[in-house]
C-alpha cells in the first residue's frame, strides 16, 4: 500500500455477493467488487487493495493498516455496522478519510440495521446505491485527494 491506494474492505458474508439474497444484494459478485473498484482507481491514477473477511478482529486489523499514508478506505462492514464499537475505534483512529459503503438501503431494512456504529465517524456515506456504490466512494475519496 502507498500514497496511491485506495483500501477497499468488505466484511462477513460479502464474500458470497451474488448467491446470497439476490433480491437485497443483486447478482454481482465480489470479483465483481473487485473489478469495478479496480477500474474506478485507475481512471484517477490511483489502486484499489480490495479485502473481505468474516472476522471482526481482522477487519479491525485492516482498518489499522490503511489508518495513514494511503488515500482512504471504503469500508462496507457489513453485520458489524450494527454492532462493533471495536471498528468504531478503528475507524475513529484513521487518519484517511473513511467511506461508509451499503449495497442496500439500511435506512429502509430491519430496525435493528438502521443503527451504525460507523455513521458519525466516516467522512461520507453511499447507502442503498447497489455494487454501484463502491464506484461513487472510490471516485469520492479520489476527488478529495485531488482537492487536498
Ligand atoms: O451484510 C450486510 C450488507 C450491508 O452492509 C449492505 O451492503 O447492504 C447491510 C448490512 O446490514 C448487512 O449485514
Amino acid at each position: 500500500m502507498d500514497a496511491r491506494t485506495v483500501l477497499v474492505l468488505n466484511g462477513p458474508n460479502l464474500n458470497l455477493l451474488g448467491e446470497r439474497e439476490p433480491e437485497v444484494y443483486g447478482h454481482e459478485t465480489l470479483a465483481d467488487v473487485e473489478r469495478l473498484c479496480a477500474q474506478t482507481a485507475e481512471r484517477h491514477g490511483l489502486v484499489a487493495d480490495v479485502r473481505q473477511t468474516n472476522h471482526e478482529g481482522v477487519l479491525v486489523d485492516q482498518v489499522q493498516e490503511g489508518r495513514r499514508g494511503i488515500v482512504g478506505i471504503v469500508l462496507n462492514a457489513a453485520g458489524y455496522t450494527h454492532t462493533s464499537v471495536a471498528l468504531r475505534d478503528a475507524v475513529s483512529a484513521c487518519r484517511v478519510p473513511v467511506v461508509e459503503v451499503h449495497i442496500s438501503d439500511i435506512r429502509a431494512r430491519e430496525p435493528f440495521r438502521r443503527h451504525s456504529y460507523l455513521t458519525d465517524v466516516c467522512a461520507h456515506h453511499v447507502i442503498g446505491r447497489g455494487v454501484a456504490g463502491y464506484a461513487e466512494a472510490v471516485t469520492w475519496l479520489a476527488e478529495q485527494r485531488d482537492a487536498g
